[in-house]
């Protein structure tokens, strides 16, 4: 749905909300709430874009000015949006407790940059336990893009196995994506298939980005299924009993596996750019095992069927 077909009396009480100070997140949350399809998105985007008059309400909601939308004039502007990030916006809270209907789901921490929440109660403990029993029999070697040669590579850079479920693949996997979708108000339409990986003892994945250089000929394959990835959500699936953090080196930072918990991290930074202190990576695991699932998103709709 565009923003030119929004009804005057929803276009007026939106520009309120911007008013206020409110972000993209809270709005789709009170719109969700009202009945109102994720669908919508679009057209809230656009209208927040609209509305965000220079720098004073996106700094105090935490809404990216949304460059792409005011300076559609060239095909190397089309090409930079692609990539930059900037029709991402950042995640700031401003509750410490959403309620999804199917959970209650706290925030626990907020760093707007790089930008990091981490939730709470994102996936009740059978929740958890399921994914695990789903994923164990799957399992292969996880492997990394290779950004030169466009290669899916085995190394000692990651070295966990894992597996994934398309879409809607399991109830279960179903309810998740939609639970992901209310919590963050970014289409499912946008996420790649849930991965889950299990790390056993001595495993890491060294810091990387989770997004892919553009420069790259490897990556262009990846980035036109659904453009540049712009945020993640790792969901820890069990307690680890040392080592296994999530650890974000740029900015000292490490973030402890606990079971059912959610950690997000979007790539966008102040200035729509993406985010290098988002360099992060999974420190070995030094007593028991690790079990995580990945939900990355992108800036479009990620299409599998032409991998
Ligand atoms: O294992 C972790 O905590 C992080 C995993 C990760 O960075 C990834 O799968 O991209
Ligand atoms: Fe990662």
């Amino acid at each position: 749905m565009e923003f030119t077909e929004l009804q005057p009396d929803l276009k007026q009480w939106m520009q309120e909300a911007v008013e206020r100070g409110q972000c993209q997140a809270n709005v789709m949350d009170a719109l969700l709430k009202a009945g109102y399809q994720p669908s919508i998105e679009r057209a809230v985007e656009q209208c927040i874009a609209a509305y965000s008059t220079g720098d004073s309400v996106a700094a105090r909601s935490g809404v990216q000015p949304n460059t792409g939308l005011a300076a559609d004039t060239s095909a190397q502007a089309a090409a930079e949006e692609e990539y930059d990030g900037s029709r991402f916006r950042l995640f700031y809270p401003e509750k410490n407790l959403y309620d999804l209907g199917d959970q209650q789901v706290e925030v626990l921490l907020a760093m707007q940059r790089p930008n990091v929440v981490l939730f709470g109660n994102l996936l009740s403990e059978s929740e958890c336990d399921a994914l695990v029993e789903l994923a164990r029999p799957r399992l292969k070697r996880s492997r990394v893009v290779n950004a030169e040669s466009g290669t899916f590579d085995l190394g000692d850079v990651r070295t966990s196995s894992g597996t994934y479920f398309e879409s809607h693949a399991t109830p279960l996997i179903a309810s998740i994506e939609a639970r992901i979708e209310r919590l963050l108000g970014v289409p499912e339409s946008r996420g790649e298939p849930i991965q889950v990986l299990h790390y056993q003892e001595g495993a890491e994945y060294q810091p990387h980005f989770d997004f892919f250089n553009p420069e790259k000929p490897g990556n262009q394959k990846v980035l036109a299924r659904g453009g540049q990835r712009v945020g993640t959500l790792v969901m820890y699936l069990n307690n680890v009993e040392a080592g296994g953090s999530t650890v974000f080196p740029k900015v000292s930072l490490d973030v402890m596996p606990k079971k059912g918990c959610g950690l997000f991290f979007s790539f966008a930074n102040g200035e729509g750019e993406l985010d290098r202190l988002t360099l992060h990576g999974g420190s070995p695991v030094v007593a028991g095992e690790k079990w995580i699932a990945t939900r990355w998103l992108r800036l479009h709709d990620y299409r599998v069927s032409d991998a």
